[in-house]
C-alpha cells in the first residue's frame, strides 16, 4: 500500500495563534484514519487545509504524488478530495435529490445524465431514497447528516474527509452512520474521520491519530493509541496525582 495523502510540516496560524504547528502525517490508500484530540486541537483546521479552504503558512500536502498545497478547493474536489462539514449546510430550498445532484454536476464535473444516475445510487446507499423529494430545510438532523454524506459522495471522492458526522445523534442513529462509513470504506474510499464519540469510529478505523495544540502527538493502531499515557493526559485531561 502507498500513501494517498502525505502532509509535511503543515503550519497554520490565525494571527499569532499557531493552530497547526509543523504537523506531519500520512494516510494509506483505502484506510480509515480516525482523528481525535481535545477541543481546539486543530482537527477541523486540518480538514479545512486538506480540502483547500485554508491556505497554510508553511509545509506541503501531496495527494497521489502531486503537490496540491496551493491548489484551489474546487480543483481538489475534482481531483477526488471530498468532505462533509461539522454543521451540514445544504441548500435548504432544494430537494434532497437536487442537493445531491449539485455535488455530482459541480463537485465531480459529471454530465447531468451521469450525475442523475449517480444520485439514484447514492440516495439508496445513504438510506435517504424515500426523502428524495423533500426540501433539505425540512429534514431531521439524522437525515441532514445522511444528506451531507450523500452530497460529498456525489463529488466522487477517492479521499473523504468526515467532520463529526455522528455528533448530536442518538445511539441508534450513530450505528446507522457507522454502517454507512463502513460501506464507503468497503468501496475503497480512503477516509479521514474526526469524531468525538470514540466508540463510534473505532470499529471502522485502521489508524488513529491524536492531535494536541496543532501537533500530531501520536498515530497508530487504535487500541494502542487509546492505551497511551500521552493520549490519556492530553485528550482525557487526566493529570498526575
Ligand atoms: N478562522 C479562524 N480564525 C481564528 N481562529 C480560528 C479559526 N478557525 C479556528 N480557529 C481557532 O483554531 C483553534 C483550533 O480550531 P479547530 O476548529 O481546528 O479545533 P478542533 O480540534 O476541530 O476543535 P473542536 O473539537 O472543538 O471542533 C481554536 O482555538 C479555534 O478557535
Amino acid at each position: 500500500m502507498s500513501e494517498i495523502i502525505t502532509v509535511e510540516n503543515l503550519t497554520v496560524a490565525f494571527g499569532k495563534h499557531k493552530v497547526l504547528d509543523s504537523l506531519s502525517m500520512g494516510v494509506q490508500q483505502g484506510e480509515v484514519l480516525g482523528v481525535i484530540g481535545p477541543n481546539g486541537a486543530g482537527k477541523t483546521t486540518l480538514l479545512n487545509t486538506l480540502s483547500g479552504r485554508i491556505k497554510p503558512q508553511g509545509g506541503r500536502i501531496v495527494y497521489q504524488g502531486i503537490e496540491i498545497t496551493r491548489v484551489s478547493p474546487a480543483q481538489r474536489c475534482r481531483m477526488g478530495i471530498g468532505r462533509t462539514y461539522q454543521v451540514p449546510c445544504p441548500f435548504e430550498n432544494l430537494t434532497v435529490y437536487e442537493n445531491i445532484l449539485v455535488g455530482g454536476v459541480h463537485g465531480a464535473g459529471f454530465s447531468e445524465r451521469k450525475a442523475r444516475d449517480k444520485c439514484l445510487e447514492i440516495l439508496s446507499f445513504t438510506g435517504i431514497a424515500e426523502k428524495r423529494d423533500i426540501l433539505a430545510g425540512k429534514l431531521t438532523l439524522m437525515d441532514r447528516k445522511r444528506l451531507e454524506v450523500a452530497r460529498a459522495l456525489a463529488t466522487n471522492p477517492k479521499v473523504l474527509l468526515l467532520d463529526e458526522v455522528a455528533a448530536g445523534l442518538t445511539e441508534v442513529e450513530v450505528k446507522a452512520v457507522m454502517q454507512i462509513v463502513e460501506n464507503i470504506k468497503n468501496m475503497g474510499v480512503t477516509i479521514i474521520w474526526i469524531e468525538h464519540i470514540l466508540k463510534t469510529m473505532l470499529e471502522a478505523t485502521d489508524q488513529l491519530m491524536c492531535l494536541a495544540e496543532g501537533k500530531n502527538i501520536t498515530c497508530g493502531v487504535p487500541q494502542e493509541i487509546l492505551a497511551s499515557k500521552l493520549v490519556e493526559e492530553v485528550y482525557l485531561g487526566v493529570e498526575d496525582a
